[in-house]
């Protein structure tokens, strides 16, 4: 398979589900050892953690050896900063706040180059290895895979016309900020939200598009695994080291 080849589309594409771990700590180090963890995916964020560009090729870097794909939530759908990180070799985005149908037209115009998009054009940048991928730009956008994020109630209202926008590839539930929006401030984990997200699921599904979702919570990943996510994060790098050292502390302190 050649570098371009987007082994986690791929994965995907052939129904095969994908465990992902959430990434925020900004390490190049953390992210390299999480990277030989057995995770399929591993979700390099920025929009809520301090990692910036210069972070972001780092980590790309440290986790080549690894087999985990790396997919970045840019911090919006700005589209200077989604050219930018395409241009790290990036081939995964994750696109925060998606309400509407033309904003995930946007969002997706972002990442193409005219005449179907608005990307920036870099004749050899880091994702085409530096020129060394020769037809880099004629392949680049087949292996491109877009999720936006579902996170309010209105995105809700406007599910189907978003998953149905030609370039959006995957439909990603953030249950933090979806609750917030419906009025269960810090409780994703609500039986009534963890309905409306199963049911929400299914609606991605029905489009034929793939539904994902981000819980730390191991009964919700199963539960959200069973009403049809396919790429599913199920912890996160920070999360774990908090708690995992907290306990080790306390099984001495205790
Ligand atoms: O709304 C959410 O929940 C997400 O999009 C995930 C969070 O932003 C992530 O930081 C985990 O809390």
């Amino acid at each position: 398979m050649d570098v371009l080849t987007n082994r986690f589309k791929a994965a995907l594409k052939a129904d095969r589900q994908q465990i992902g771990l959430w990434c925020s700590l900004a390490s190049p180090i953390s992210t390299e050892i999480v990277a030989g963890s057995g995770f399929d995916w591993l979700l390099l964020d920025m929009e809520h953690s301090a990692n910036d560009l210069r972070d972001i090729y780092g980590q790309l870097q440290a986790i080549m050896e690894g087999e985990a794909h790396a997919m970045v939530r840019v911090p919006s759908d700005e589209p200077i900063t989604i050219k930018r990180i395409l241009d790290t070799g990036a081939q995964s985005l994750m696109i925060p706040n998606i309400d509407d149908a033309e904003q995930a037209r946007r969002a997706v115009a972002a990442t193409r180059y005219a005449p179907r998009g608005v990307r920036g054009f870099s004749q050899a940048p880091r994702a085409a290895r530096f020129g060394r991928i020769p037809d880099y730009h004629a392949r680049c956008e087949s292996e491109i895979f877009v999720a936006v994020q579902i996170e309010s109630r209105r995105a809700l209202d406007n599910l189907e016309e978003i998953a149905g926008v030609e370039g959006v590839d995957g439909v990603f539930i953030g249950p933090g900020d979806l609750s917030t929006s419906l009025a269960y401030l810090g409780q994703q984990n609500h039986p009534e939200v963890v309905a409306i997200i199963e049911e929400t699921v299914a609606r991605i599904t029905r489009t034929g598009k793939l539904a994902g979702i981000l819980t730390a919570n191991e009964d919700l990943a199963r539960r959200y695994i069973a009403a049809g996510t396919r790429f599913t994060a199920v912890g996160s790098d920070m999360g774990v080291l908090a708690r995992q050292t907290e306990a080790l502390a306390a099984r001495f302190k205790g």
